[in-house]
């Protein structure tokens, strides 16, 4: 990047680095061998959420090493920092699950500091567990100052008896052995092969789903996001991503001229097209959150509705993230929802182009059977669908992608915890024809809102993925599967219907017409309501005691504050 071509004296980091009164903070610079070159140059922050966690973020250290490279080679000073990341697949099924979408939140809130702290110009974002993703771009939307992001990139499939596996197989067959369907050694011989490399969760689940976001909505280069994490060849992505940024801050072109209405909308349209995580219905109103824009679970819902499913992944399908990668990319799916005219092509990206410019070059491949045309679904509608009624009028969602039967009414089964519910289902201890309810794990409720997957794998591990239904205002995994209906608001903790249920009372839900009801009346409802209490959570301090004190409802995203609906001034302006 021509040094010309970018004026610093209108940068953040003006305030850090320039005239006599800062020569302390330029002390600090030349203490970590920075010269005076580098210091007059745009910084720009290289967020990363490495840790050891997990193999969703171990590869994201080296993958920031190459983005430092890109952003330096374009005459930017890069400066690496690291914040958290909660890894689902380690959470899961305890009460650690209840730091997951808290997280989110404070990921957001770090990378803000840091760069407000330290004057940074600009940011690329490096993330890999499911839900910082969102966290990342969040702050993004937040800041508004030039910024890139980078996905890790998924995990290899393992091979299980000659078949591809991945984690999800795992949790199922947690279930298959609660039962007997499955021996002591085939587990412990699957646990061990199931994940062989770094890398996310390796189908359509949440975090492949918010990486196929990144792309659709333009904050990540094109085809970035699909190479697996343990291919080296994905880290020339990562030096083009730290070479952009550079550009972007040249052309003053930032992630809210990016993250417009119609580039929620696209990236709704590529998450029902893919069959993606239910978790996306709760990170796209956040992400718009962030830029004030009221974009909720209703509105994502009305983009489901009208979005053929043509990605044949799984969970709901059969291939995964490698082999979208392999077949194409996300943009080999967005060519055909772009040219069948279910995404808007003039949305401005990372790329300093839009949608449609960025689309012109790709080829539609069909040597591949992982990606169908969008004039010849899977099926009509989205692989998700929004539900509303009686027991749900802040809405709900469900993932039908995979679904044979997308109806089904019987008697509720309540419990008020997850663990309760685990407990049941792994004693075999439910009937047949059950609507499962797991309530007081909403946002406030849990806190947390914890993600359901040991119990509904171990459902569907036992065969009874259609033989039962299970409803929450607790979230879902990307990975789950069935009949599971999530993010039912009002959650039980302010009172919300879900809270009302007691056993006996009979279910309906209809996903074909987007209904989730109880068969009481509104009187019944009412007189319940009257004699019903708020409970304690358990959490009177921390982080996941702050979170519940201001989060708001799922349909709008679980945020934890209004996001620019009221801010005058970004960051990037001051
Ligand atoms: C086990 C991790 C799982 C795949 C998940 O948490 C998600 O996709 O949301
Ligand atoms: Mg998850």
């Amino acid at each position: 990047m021509d040094k010309k071509a970018i004026d610093k004296s209108k940068l953040p980091s003006r305030h850090v680095v320039m005239g006599p009164q800062r020569a302390p903070h330029r002390s600090f610079y030349y203490a970590m061998g920075l010269t005076r070159d580098q210091i007059n140059q745009p910084f720009v922050g290289v967020a990363s959420c490495w840790n050891e966690a997990a193999p969703c973020n171990i590869s994201l250290m080296r993958q920031a090493q190459a983005v430092k490279h890109g952003v330096a080679a374009a005459n930017g000073t890069p400066r690496e920092f690291c914040t958290i990341t909660v890894t689902d697949g380690i959470a899961m099924g305890h009460e650690g699950m209840k730091s997951s979408l808290v997280s989110r939140d404070v990921i957001t809130d770090s990378v803000e500091l840091t760069m407000r702290g330290h004057g940074y110009d600009a940011l690329v974002g490096l993330a890999g567990c499911d839900k910082s993703l969102p966290g990342m771009m969040m702050a993004m939307c937040r800041l508004n100052v030039p910024s890139v992001f980078i996905y890790g990139g998924s995990i290899l499939p393992g091979q299980f008896k000659g078949k591809p596996v991945t984690i999800q197989d795992v949790f199922e067959a947690v279930g298959m052995h609660s039962v007997g369907n499955m021996s002591d050694a085939d587990l412990e011989e699957l646990e061990q092969v199931a994940c062989p490399s770094a890398g996310s969760c390796g189908a359509q689940f949440t975090a492949n789903t918010m990486a196929t976001v990144a792309e659709a909505i333009g904050l990540a280069l094109p085809y970035s996001c699909g190479a697996p994490a343990a291919y080296e060849f994905r880290d020339q992505f990562c030096a083009m991503s730290g070479e952009k940024v550079m550009e972007l801050i040249a052309r003053n072109i930032r992630p809210r001229d990016i993250v417009t209405r119609k580039a929620l909308e696209n990236a709704a349209t590529v998450v029902a097209a893919s069959g993606g995580s239910t978790n996306a219905g709760l990170h796209l109103p956040a992400i718009a959150n962030e830029c004030g824009i009221k974009f909720d679970l209703f509105d994502v819902a009305e983009i489901f509705k009208k979005t053929p499913y043509i990605a044949d992944l799984k969970p709901g399908g059969r291939y995964v993230a490698k082999d979208m990668f392999e077949a194409g990319g996300i943009p080999l799916l967005m060519k055909t929802l772009l040219d069948e005219g279910f995404l808007h092509g003039d949305c401005m990206t990372v790329t300093g182009r839009t949608i449609a410019e960025n689309m012109a070059s790709v080829k539609w491949n069909d040597d591949q059977d992982v990606v169908r045309k969008a004039s010849t679904p899977i099926t009509p509608t989205g692989g998700v669908v929004g539900l509303k009624g009686n027991l749900a009028p802040d809405g709900a969602i469900v993932k039908v992608a995979g679904l044979a039967n997308q109806k089904f009414t019987g008697p509720a089964r309540c419990f008020d915890k997850e663990e309760a519910c685990f407990e049941a289902v792994k004693n075999k201890d439910y009937k047949e024809g059950e609507v499962l309810v797991i309530r007081y794990e909403g946002p406030k409720g849990g806190p947390g809102m914890r993600e359901m997957l040991a119990t509904t794998a171990a459902l569907y591990g036992q065969g009874m993925g259609d033989k039962v239904a299970l409803i929450t205002d607790g979230r879902f995994s990307g990975a789950t599967r069935g009949f599971c209906i999530g993010h039912v608001g009002p959650e039980a903790a302010v009172g919300g219907p879900i809270g009302l249920l007691q056993d006996g009372d009979i279910i309906e839900i209809d996903a074909v017409e987007g209904t989730l009801a109880v068969q009481l009346s509104d009187e019944e409802l009412e007189a319940r309501r009257a004699k019903w209490q708020p409970r304690e959570t358990g959490y009177g301090s921390g982080a996941i005691w702050k979170f519940a004190q201001t989060v708001g409802p799922a349909k709008d995203g679980a945020v934890t504050q209004p996001g620019g609906f009221g801010e005058k001034i970004t960051y990037a302006d001051l």
